[in-house]
């Protein structure tokens, strides 16, 4: 067998002959079995009547093909009785052999239903356990952290595990039924064939054996080749997207990108495809080379057979028989292999949904819905974070504190750390130093249920659900999903209320270009959607606004603000923007450069201070004539 380490596979493409491991291929080959049971398990859990189904089925057509050989082998030898029989007599009684005729034709009959009672039971189970594998990858993913979604590696993981694993665990169990139906039939044949000759068996099964050799050595191959090619194909699937989708077509047509990127997205499959036209040409030409050998084999045992058949040593019936036997046992045996092989691959690509499934996952420690402070607010002591894989941090030694009923602007160039300290302040990711607390309690102690109902808020990038309009709002509140009369409140309060009572359906209509009928919004008015999904949140008394409202026009922007403010009595308010007009409405407001505060102040007190929040109002107003 051969398996390739992790810093072999990352050269594939480049060794056209991978190298080959001797030492503990047995143990590597038999280890990928592990993952077996566990694909039972799932197809037993997923429906036990159809797992009955399967077994039943599967022994009846295991035993149903020898039977029909020795049938056939009575018949001949009735017939070639019965011959001689009506030579001498002139007449013969047709009966005993019909009985058995019929019992043939019966028994064929038994097979054939039994063959599409396992192909029907197999897709209805196909379905379930897709759907089934999918539903547990997807609820996985709803488990893991940001910082895992944001790791291509991770990410790689997830995908590999979507792409084949769903289909795979009932392809492994499918196998192993072929495999026991196989088998069983293979029982039966060697109990027949036995009496012509033990030697006779030996060769059936050594015949097969360097074809199963081939085949579990190159399926390992195809395993390794296609985890090499995870990331490409990522790639791949990343350029179609920006070649086929609306939201990028855009963007693609105007800058004449099209050939650009249709050149990158071939160039990537060439290369994937010299890899796998190399593995094809070398697994079909060793199975050719290797399954001659079992057709010799079977061609030397025929010879075998005719001649006994000859000499008298046995019947011509018996010869029919064990010809059949042989033919069919050989077939038996090679699909056994090739199961065996299937599996193999099978059981490495379901390693990859359990190394998925298995993940590790951030506890999201914390019990308490209430902290010793109520009236505290937030607090972040010294607070610092480094992003995984940064060489230096976005955020650096910050504090801060604000009190119910208070608002808090974050201003800064890009990249100055702002949406940073949002998902520090919303435990999407956690301080590698100082502490973040909330009336008086650590965020880590928080029951995150609590915590999450506490926090209404808009990223930049929210998400523009192709949903309806008041499903859009709801979402801001799963509780209250569905609360037309709250869609319409959060409408209002969004400032949504008046156009999308201008549309054909209101509040039922469906947005979006993704499905039929659906009504793309312009950005502002998303942002307007957006905003009142934030005032879904009632129970929310911090409500963060990320720059919704860079869509809108100033003023808008500023009416916004207030409106926020005025019903945010004992609430909240933090609000990052790049418009001064707005900001200044502000109680507090903190400027950010490099991770770190550099200024901090209401308006008057930072312009009374003349540093850089003063320059940089004064040089915005210029344009806009606010001072
Ligand atoms: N997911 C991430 N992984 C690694 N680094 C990140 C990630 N997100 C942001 N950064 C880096 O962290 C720093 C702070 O980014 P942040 O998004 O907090 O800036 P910002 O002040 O909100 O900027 P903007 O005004 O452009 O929205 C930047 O240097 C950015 O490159």
């Amino acid at each position: 067998m051969i398996l390739l380490t992790d810093s072999e596979d990352s050269d594939l493409a480049a060794k056209p002959d991978w190298p080959t491991k001797t030492t503990s291929k047995l143990r590597d080959f038999l280890s990928v079995f592990q993952y077996s049971q566990r694909a039972l398990q799932l197809v037993w859990s997923t429906s036990r009547p159809l797992t009955w189904g399967l077994m039943l089925l599967t022994l009846i057509a295991g035993v149903m093909p020898a039977l029909a050989a020795y049938l056939g082998q009575l018949i001949v030898d009735g017939v070639l009785a019965a011959i001689n029989t009506y030579q001498q007599q002139g007449a013969v009684d047709y009966w005993p052999i019909m009985k058995i005729v019929a019992l043939e034709g019966l028994v064929i009959t038994t097979l054939a239903a039994a063959q599409r009672g396992l192909s029907a039971q197999q897709s209805l189970l196909k379905a379930l356990m897709g759907q089934r594998v999918n539903v547990m990858i997807l609820e996985k993913a709803q488990t893991l952290s940001l910082a895992q979604f944001e790791d291509s590696e991770f990410y790689d993981k997830l995908t590999r595990a979507r792409r084949e694993a769903s289909t795979r665990p009932l392809a492994l169990v499918n196998k192993t039924f072929s495999l026991i139906q196989n088998s069983i039939a293979l029982a039966s044949f060697a109990v027949l064939l036995v009496q012509f000759s033990p030697w006779a068996l030996l060769v059936l099964f050594i015949a097969a054996l360097p074809v199963f050799i081939s085949e579990a050595k190159f399926s390992g191959d195809a395993f390794q080749l296609s985890r090499w090619r995870s990331p490409e194909l990522r790639k791949q699937m990343y350029l179609e997207t920006l070649l086929a989708r609306e939201d990028s077509i855009k963007e693609v047509k105007l800058f004449g990108l099209g050939t650009l990127l249709l050149d990158r997205y071939k160039a990537i499959f060439n290369t994937l495809f010299s890899a796998e036209k190399r593995l094809i040409i070398r697994r079909d030409l060793w199975g050719f080379a290797l399954g001659l050998l079992g057709t010799l084999a079977f061609y030397a045992a025929y010879a075998w057979i005719v001649v006994e058949a000859i000499q008298g040593l046995i019947t011509l019936g018996e010869m029919t028989m064990y010809l059949l036997i042989f033919k069919q046992g050989q077939a038996a045996i090679s699909t056994n292999l090739t199961a065996i092989s299937g599996m193999y691959e099978d059981n490495l690509y379901l390693s990859n949904l359990y190394e998925y499934l298995e993940q590790p996952v951030e506890t999201e420690s914390g019990s308490a819905q209430l902290g010793p402070l109520p009236n505290d607010g937030i607090r972040f002591e010294a607070v610092s974070f480094t992003y995984p894989g940064a060489n230096k941090p976005a955020i650096k030694r910050i504090s801060l504190h604000l009190p119910p009923g208070q608002s808090l602007a974050l201003v800064g160039e890009n990249g100055s750390g702002k949406t940073t300290l949002i998902k520090l302040l919303t435990r999407l990711y956690r301080p590698d130093d100082g502490r973040i607390l909330l009336d008086g309690l650590n965020l880590n102690e928080w029951d995150p249920q609590s915590l999450r109902e506490r926090v209404g808020v808009i990223f930049q990038d929210f998400v523009r659900y192709q949903f309806l309009v008041g499903e859009n709002l709801g979402a801001g509140d799963v509780s209250e999903f569905n609360n037309e009369a709250r869609w319409q409140e959060a409408g209002r309060l969004g400032l949504a209320d008046p156009f999308i009572n201008q549309l054909n359906d209101q509040y039922h209509t469906q947005l979006g270009r993704w499905f039929k009928g659906g009504q793309e919004l312009s950005g502002g008015q998303w942002q307007k959607i957006a905003l009142g999904r934030a005032f879904m949140r009632s129970k929310a008394d911090i409500l963060v606004l990320d720059e919704p409202t860079a869509a809108m026009d100033a003023e808008a922007e500023a009416q916004i603000f207030e409106h926020f403010r005025s019903h945010a009595r004992q609430r909240m308010v933090i609000l990052i923007s790049h418009r001064f007009s707005t900001v200044r409405m502000a109680d507090n407001i903190l400027l950010l450069r490099n991770g770190e505060i550099i200024e901090q102040g209401n308006h008057a007190s930072l312009l009374a201070e003349n540093g850089r929040y003063a320059e940089l109002f004064h040089l915005q107003a210029k344009g806009y004539r606010l001072d």
